[in-house]
């Protein structure tokens, strides 16, 4: 078994981009099978090998590694379709030889009239084979004119095409509705029905799971590989990834790439878990946080939906969660240090970082935290939810000018009378300045008692 992820470098890639490279890694690892890398750029104007090197960086980042493909190669590379133009002349020829397929000196006017005519009349559009007429000596006569031409595939007439599609069942599709399409470009570059079919059969791919967008080009691409005696692979269409307004992500729309969440300080377990159950489902343990290796035991093509998947940052965001607590100290330190670690002193960083992972979703907080804890930041407005005993604050200042812990802190708070929500509502707020946050004890601590005298302090002139 041999998966393949098939981007066309021209964008960063998003989570409709990264969710079809993390099911066909799954279902890589799932059965030991390979999992393949090819970049699909054919298209020369939008390509550029800055994306390349993104989205290679993007996988491994995710921990989705390709055992064949760029860096790595293998038996059927090259595996840049820019470099594989060789390799698709001799499969044109071939069609060409059987006189199936034939060039097409159409210009784009030609055929946005034709188009319309069509558009008139009720019909879909398709084209009309005028070039297929063509005798040799016309053809020849207008080589020698130099204009310039594209090759088309001669779709055979009233048959059907008929497969069975992993997710999306039996798929019949008749070969009336079908034009002769355009196979190379007239600038010589493989058009991506053709390159990326022949790729995947003479690269041994055996499961293309790829998204909806591509389902109507399966049927030219059947057709092709049995016109060239190419093997045709099992093919598996996943439902598309929408955003809020049901628009499918696109690169092309500037939709939130994975760079842009790892910028973020999204975790790559966050991503993959969250993308494993977007359009699939677990049978059992679905809402446990799973490595790559138990998210692949657990894939089947046969538990993903038909339904467009919409995107859904509360999901994401409660993986996050999951991914950030399942963190070890270390790492908790590592994921946060090019965040905040320039605001925390030195000898405080470890604590700082492990009580954050308890605490929080993303690093902006602890970035918030830290400016909370470490910078002598004035008291915010807050509207306290209990009344203040009277000489609270007074009396806490006191006893932290005495050297008080923070237990020491408690007992002289309380013995103003204030207990429960009294007592910890007002000393949270003379402390961070917040209602809410993570435990006293810690942040008392880290933050020093000159500092928490000076909050003190703070709070009783505020209060006053
Ligand atoms: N919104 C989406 N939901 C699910 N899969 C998607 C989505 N967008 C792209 N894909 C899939 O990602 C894979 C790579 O596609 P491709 O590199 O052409 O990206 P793209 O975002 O569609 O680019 P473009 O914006 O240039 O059309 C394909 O299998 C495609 O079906």
């Amino acid at each position: 078994m041999k998966t393949r992820f098939a981007p066309s470098p021209t964008g960063y890639i998003h989570m409709g981009n990264a969710r079809t490279a993390l099911f066909n890694a799954l279902m890589g690892h799932k059965r030991g099978a390979t999992f393949l890398l090819r970049i699909e750029d054919t298209d020369t104007e939008r390509s550029d090998m800055q994306y390349v090197d993104a989205l290679k960086e993007d996988l491994k980042w995710l921990g989705l590694d390709w055992q064949e493909g760029p860096d790595v190669e293998g038996p059927n590379g090259p595996y840049f379709q820019s470099q594989r133009g060789d390799i698709y002349e001799k499969y044109y020829q071939q069609l060409l030889d059987a006189g199936l397929a034939y060039p097409c000196f159409c210009t784009p006017t030609e055929l946005e009239v034709m188009r319309k005519a069509q558009a008139q009349a009720g019909q879909p559009p398709r084209y009309d084979g005028r070039c297929s007429r063509l005798t040799p000596e016309q053809v020849a006569q207008k080589k020698a004119e130099g204009i310039p031409y594209t090759l088309r595939f001669k779709v055979p007439k009233g048959e059907e095409v008929v497969f069975m599609d992993a997710i999306k069942g039996r798929q019949r599709f008749k070969t009336d509705d079908i034009g002769d399409f355009i196979i190379r470009k007239a600038d010589g570059a493989a058009a991506f029905f053709f390159s990326n079919a022949i790729d995947d059969a003479l690269m041994g791919v055996t499961h293309v799971i790829r998204g909806e967008d591509h389902l109507t080009n399966t049927p030219r691409q059947i057709l092709l590989l049995e016109a060239l005696g190419l093997p045709v692979p099992e093919y598996a269409h996943m439902s598309m990834i929408v955003g809020p307004d049901g628009s499918p992500l696109s690169k092309r729309h500037g939709s939130r790439s994975i760079r842009q969440l790892r910028e973020e300080g999204f975790l790559p377990q966050a991503l993959t878990n969250y993308m494993a159950r977007l359009g699939h489902t677990y049978k059992d343990a679905d809402n446990t946080l799973m490595d790559l290796q138990q998210l692949a035991d657990g894939f089947e093509l046969s538990q993903c939906g038909t339904a467009p998947a919409r995107y859904d940052e509360n999901q994401l965001r409660f993986w996050q969660k999951e991914a950030v607590q399942a963190l070890s100290d270390e790492a908790a330190a590592q994921w946060l240090a090019p965040f905040a670690q320039d605001k925390v002193p030195a000898e405080k960083w470890p604590a700082f970082a492990a009580l954050m992972r308890d605490n929080i979703t993303l690093p902006d907080e602890a970035v918030a935290w830290a400016e909370r804890l470490f910078e002598p930041v004035p008291l915010p407005q807050t509207e306290l939810s209990v009344e203040v005993a009277p000489g609270f604050f007074e009396a806490g200042a006191e006893a932290l000018a005495q050297g008080a812990d923070f237990k020491q802190l408690t007992e002289a708070l309380k013995a103003t009378g204030a207990k429960g929500k009294q007592l910890f509502q007002p000393l949270r707020w003379a402390l961070t300045g917040q209602l809410h946050g993570p435990e006293l004890p810690v942040l008392f601590e880290l933050m020093g008692r000159e500092e928490a005298l000076r909050r003190f302090r703070q709070a009783a002139e505020a209060a006053a």
